[in-house]
């Protein structure tokens, strides 16, 4: 079986344990830096990104998140997670982890659209998958090395790059946990590649 860990600085962090649960996982909330070496794969909650860079850097997990990567370990952004991993946020003249080749903007749904539900189509998983953004980044543009698994209205909400997966909205916010059996099973084949 294997161990996943959710980032347990901020956000919307015990819905994500749940779904990995029930998903066939080992999940374990991550405060502390040394906890990373006990997990095989992290996900980074969605919440607020200025927050948890701020957070992130009060703790000391910035350089070794990008290790934890290195070293093939996936790594899963929701929402303000997907703005962590991305090389470039528009109107921001530095990234934060800087990991993933996308373009990301934030809040971009509009005011009066704060909030809402919808039905999306994910590569790899359903057709329909009951989606939830609240105050949702798009990517705006990816890299060569990067797949597209889901748009809504023309925009990129889903995406992968190797061991790198992150989506705009919140999958751990409905019942369903096939976006996060997706993910298990992206760290299963990460582990295998590791210990061979
Ligand atoms: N639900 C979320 O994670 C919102 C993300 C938030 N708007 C940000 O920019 O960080």
């Amino acid at each position: 079986m294997v161990k996943i860990g959710v980032l347990g600085l901020q956000g919307a962090v015990r819905e994500h344990v749940k779904a990995l649960e029930a998903a066939g996982a080992t999940a374990i909330i991550i405060k502390r830096v040394e906890q990373l070496k006990e997990v095989d794969g992290l996900i980074l909650p969605g919440g607020e990104s200025t927050t948890m860079r701020r957070l992130m850097d009060r703790y000391g997990f910035i350089e070794p998140l990008r290790d934890f990567s290195k070293r093939g370990k996936p790594l899963f952004g929701t929402c303000a997670g997907l703005i962590m991993l991305a090389n470039h946020i528009v109107g921001y003249d530095e990234p934060h982890l800087g990991l993933m080749d996308i373009t990301v903007e934030r809040n971009s749904f509009g005011r009066q659209r704060e909030s809402f539900e919808t039905d999306l189509s994910i590569k790899g998983v359903t057709d329909h998958f009951p989606s939830v953004f609240i105050r949702a980044p798009h990517i705006v543009e990816v890299g060569p090395d990067v797949e597209i698994l889901s748009e809504y209205h023309d925009r990129i909400v889903m995406a992968r790059q190797g061991n790198l997966l992150a989506c705009s909205f919140h999958p751990e916010l409905t019942e369903d946990s096939r976006i996060a059996g997706y993910f298990v099973q992206m760290v299963k084949e990460a582990k295998e590649k590791i210990n061979a």
